[in-house]
């Protein structure tokens, strides 16, 4: 709530923004108070002054029985905008009934009732409006219905997409299962996921609307004498346009103006429901201050990552989930990124792989792969050197490829990108691609789509997909936590044969230790945006964190008692915008001091190949090596 009504005063603040507010205010006070105010002036006639132009007694000039043009436009203000507003009413509500009937009704009636429409959307606007007036008759009444069901297939046409995308999504499956009538399924789970787009639709239909009704009554279809309103206005104002040419421009620019009044509010509640917030009246992004962290040496760095920062701008101010990490990644190696949801694993890596979208920062003092800057190198070269020597494989296997292009082209699209080979040959790597990750007939397969693909299988295909290319580096999302055991464990063992093989170094990020302690030599532990513990996950090293300790008790293997509660870490991990000043780990640290709580830990060297974020890093340490505490869990 506070986030909505914080988004709304940063759009007002904005001169858009600002700007068509107070125009659409401007048109709302005058349609309230002008024929309050003004009735007299404006049908007092004067046949003194017939047919004037512009003078100080009429600013607009006189019309033909010398009525003041300017408080006529004025007081025509409330007529124009009520017969639009219900115009527009009746569009969104016909249009709304339109749209979501098909979902209601039986299968070969909905489809009639969406094919009806999709051929009302195809005739051009006017022409409807035309139509349905001779159907409706003349008159202010029939021009409302007339403008009113000629908005209505666009919006039925709006409905019928949106109510289709909400329809497919799960939760709406989830309440079907659950017995959920279709009635009350589309006004409890469709609607209200699809209201947001329509207001603003609307809004900018109101606009629509104004328009066509001055131009029935301009046509003199529309309203009829004595009311008037400004299309009328504009009409008469024409008649006499040699003159007084400004007769008809005070109508036409109120038409415009309040026409531009409804589309800029509805763009500017757009920019509100449906847009990122802007990083925009935020000012600049918190500068990371230098850690005193001691870095990981390697010196055949695949990756080296140093003091790395993410921020993002958010309605109360910059959120930073990932805080300064330091890492390194030699050639070949498989290092492991273990944490609670939330501590900023998966923004690391997608820092990495240069994929954190405006208006996401990203900073960092040293951040190269193969020993080339990725924050200053140009995006030209930087997409060349990601696309053949990164490969990235996301949780998701069912949105990692596109689901309307074969899987076969879709992996030589990377080849013919970036190595020039022609269409043939790229298609024979990805064979051999497919071949090398173990896909059974990987000819036949690659021309198949990723649905007819099982999860397990896409998983390696997108591994294929990273070896289309030469690559120095994998990383690995969450490859496994979709997956079932077995094929969990085939995966992990094709990540480890790719790196034997081919030299691959490895990110593999996981919030499950026993997955990452099987396949890497060394893990880091992320808590709050940060490292806190850089250990091998060699026998012989025992964890010195308190939160890599707990991590690891959690951990449940064939010897835990079924009897006994679940172990769980007490508590939960801070939210990015509320770290604590201290040690963001203290207010759930069993060894935790006072210094804890005031004094953030940098990381430091214990070993030379162990680093530890913490003031006590010697209390009570876990008597077992990480692999040891660690007894089941997918392996090689
Ligand atoms: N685009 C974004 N804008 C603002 N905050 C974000 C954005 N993306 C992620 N965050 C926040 O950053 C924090 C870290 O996210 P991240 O996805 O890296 O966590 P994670 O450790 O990978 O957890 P999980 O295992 O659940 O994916 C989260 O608290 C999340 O809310």
């Amino acid at each position: 709530m506070v986030n909505r009504r914080a988004k709304w005063l940063t759009a007002l603040r904005t001169p858009l923004g600002a700007f068509a507010a107070a125009l659409l205010v401007l048109v709302l006070v005058l349609a309230v108070l002008a024929p309050i105010l003004w009735p007299g002036q404006a049908s007092a006639v004067d046949t003194n002054a017939i047919s004037q132009g512009p003078s100080a007694a009429h600013w607009a000039g006189t019309d033909e029985l010398g009525r003041d043009i300017l408080f006529r436009v004025l007081v025509a203000t409330r007529l124009s905008i009520v017969l639009a507003l219900l115009a527009m009413v009746l569009g969104v509500v016909s249009g709304l009934v339109l749209g979501t009937l098909p979902s209601v009704l039986p299968r070969p009636l909905g489809r009639l009732l969406i094919a009806a429409v999709n051929i009302a959307v195809a005739f051009p606007g006017l022409l409807l409006v035309l139509f349905f007036s001779v159907i409706f008759g003349v008159g202010t009444r029939g021009a409302v219905f007339a403008v009113g069901f000629a908005l209505a297939p666009a919006f039925a046409r709006l409905a019928q997409t949106m109510a289709a995308s909400v329809a497919g999504r799960d939760f709406v499956a989830a309440a079907r299962v659950a017995g959920v009538g279709r009635i009350r399924l589309l006004f409890r789970h469709v609607l209200p996921n699809i209201a947001e787009p329509l207001v603003v639709n609307a809004t900018i239909g109101a606009g629509s609307a104004l328009l066509a009704f001055s131009g029935l009554s301009f046509l003199g279809i529309g309203v009829q004498a004595p009311d008037y309103d400004w299309g009328r206005l504009l009409g008469e104002g024409l008649n006499g346009i040699y003159l007084n040419p400004v007769a008809a421009l005070a109508p036409g620019v109120a038409v415009v103006l309040a026409g531009l009044a409804f589309n800029l509010v509805g763009e500017t509640v757009a920019g509100v429901v449906g847009v990122r917030t802007r990083a925009r009246g935020l000012g600049p992004p918190p500068v990371a201050a230098t850690r005193a962290d001691t870095p990981a040496e390697h010196e055949d760095a695949v990756l080296v990552v140093e003091n790395l920062q993410v921020a993002f701008p958010g309605p109360a101010g910059w959120t930073v989930p990932v805080r300064g990490v330091s890492f390194s990644v030699g050639a070949g190696e498989a290092v492991g990124v273990v944490g609670e949801s939330g501590s900023g694993k998966s923004l690391t890596g997608l820092a990495v792989s240069r994929l954190i979208e405006a208006p996401g920062v990203v900073t960092a003092d040293r951040l190269e792969f193969t020993g080339r800057p990725l924050l200053t190198t140009p995006e030209r070269e930087l997409r060349g050197l990601l696309g053949t020597s990164l490969a990235m494989v996301f949780q998701d296997p069912m949105t990692s490829f596109n689901p309307a292009r074969r899987i076969g082209r879709q992996l030589a699209e990377v080849s013919e990108q970036h190595q020039g080979l022609s269409r043939a040959d790229a298609f024979a790597r990805a064979v051999d691609r497919l071949r090398a990750v173990r896909i059974p007939a990987a000819r036949r397969r690659a021309r198949q789509y990723p649905h007819e693909f099982s999860g397990g299988m896409r998983q390696r295909a997108m591994i294929g997909m990273g070896l289309m290319g030469d690559p120095r580096l994998i990383i690995a999302d969450e490859p496994t936590t979709a997956l079932d055991v077995t094929v969990q464990r085939q995966l992990l063992r094709l990540l480890a044969r790719t790196r034997t093989e081919r030299g691959t170094a490895i990110v593999l990020i996981s919030h499950d230790i026993a997955v990452v302690s099987q396949t890497c030599e060394r893990i880091l532990v992320m808590y709050g945006g940060r490292v806190v513990e850089d250990l091998p996950s060699d026998p012989g090293v025992t964890p010195r964190h308190p939160y890599t300790r707990a991590l690891l008790a959690t951990t449940l293997d064939l010897e835990t008692d079924r009897e006994a509660p679940l172990p769980v870490i007490p508590g939960r991990p801070p939210e990015p915008g509320r770290m604590p000043s201290g040690c963001a780990f203290a207010a759930r640290c069993p060894a935790v001091s006072d210094r804890c709580r005031t004094e953030d830990p940098v990381l430091e060297r214990v070993t030379t190949v162990h680093r530890v974020a913490c003031w006590h890093p010697d209390g009570s340490p876990l008597a077992v090596p990480v692999k040891e505490a660690v007894t089941t869990g997918g392996g090689e």
